[in-house]
């Protein structure tokens, strides 16, 4: 497990880019993807590139808006809680129009599929669906702007935590990183000899980053948690966990071979 809290952490250069960011997932990270905090003032233009050659990228925003054009003259304006997907192949140009705040994920595209060159999902259209791109989790929603046919190589999420919950999870055939950006609770871990609470009132975002497969117990606490998840391999979407306030052991999502 590798936490980073994001206040405090210097910008840096990403990749090829030309943006510069608070590091969450480095490539160091050897996770198989990358995970960057942007925030760009109201009149930036920006252009949304691959961190190198051959990754898709992805951009959560977590607060403002801006209006972005495609290289085809696609214009669109993006929000909060707005998922924008692009393929290895796609360049972007952004403009802010209010200061925003992005969650950038990179991650290296997969041979085998070929995703949509753009893809911008809504959270308004995947909240109170019943497929499964707005799953119950027990302690909560995940909804799942992307899964594996969309073919982009990673998802991402909107999760939420429900007011005192307590959580045993297990991702034993995946990586999961994940950003608790709103609300307030804490992880343990390592048989509970490890813990680092998230708390939106003192840091504007922690990294939980488990990089070892490590068994935890996320408890929420008083009030609903938001976090963006990142699993790489991808969900295939329908993975959902099962645990009751009986339950010993923790929850584990199957290898996608085994659904
Ligand atoms: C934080 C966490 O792991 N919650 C369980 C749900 C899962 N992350 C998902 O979004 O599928």
């Amino acid at each position: 497990m590798k936490v980073t809290v994001t206040n405090g952490q210097p910008l840096l250069d990403i990749g090829e880019t030309g943006l510069t960011g608070k590091v969450l997932v480095s490539s160091a990270d050897n996770v198989g993807f990358m995970v960057y905090d942007v925030s760009l003032g109201k009149g930036q233009v920006a252009t949304l590139k691959p961190y190198e050659s051959g990754y898709n990228h992805t951009y959560y925003v977590m607060c403002g808006t801006a209006s972005v054009i495609s290289e085809k003259g696609e214009n669109v304006t993006i929000g909060p809680d707005t998922v924008m997907a692009m393929d290895a192949d796609t360049t972007t140009t952004m403009t802010v129009s209010d200061d925003i705040r992005l969650s950038i994920g990179y991650v290296p595209k997969d041979p085998d599929h070929s995703p949509a060159r753009f893809t911008i999902r809504k959270l308004s259209e995947l909240e109170g669906t019943t497929g499964d791109r707005n799953m119950f989790w027990i302690s909560g929603y995940s909804r799942r702007y992307l899964v594996k046919s969309d073919g982009y190589n990673m998802t991402v999420t909107n999760t939420t935590l429900d007011p005192n919950t307590m959580s045993p999870l297990h991702y034993k055939n995946h990586i999961e990183a994940v950003f608790m950006f709103k609300g307030s609770g804490k992880y343990v871990w390592n048989s509970g000899e490890d813990s680092h609470a998230y708390d939106q009132e003192k840091h504007d975002g922690t990294m939980f980053l488990i990089n070892g497969h490590e068994a935890h117990n996320i408890y929420n606490d008083d009030k609903e948690s938001q976090c963006i998840c990142y699993f790489f391999p991808a969900l295939v979407g329908h993975e959902t966990h099962y645990f009751t306030k009986e339950t010993t052991g923790h929850s584990v999502y199957p290898k996608d071979s085994e659904k």
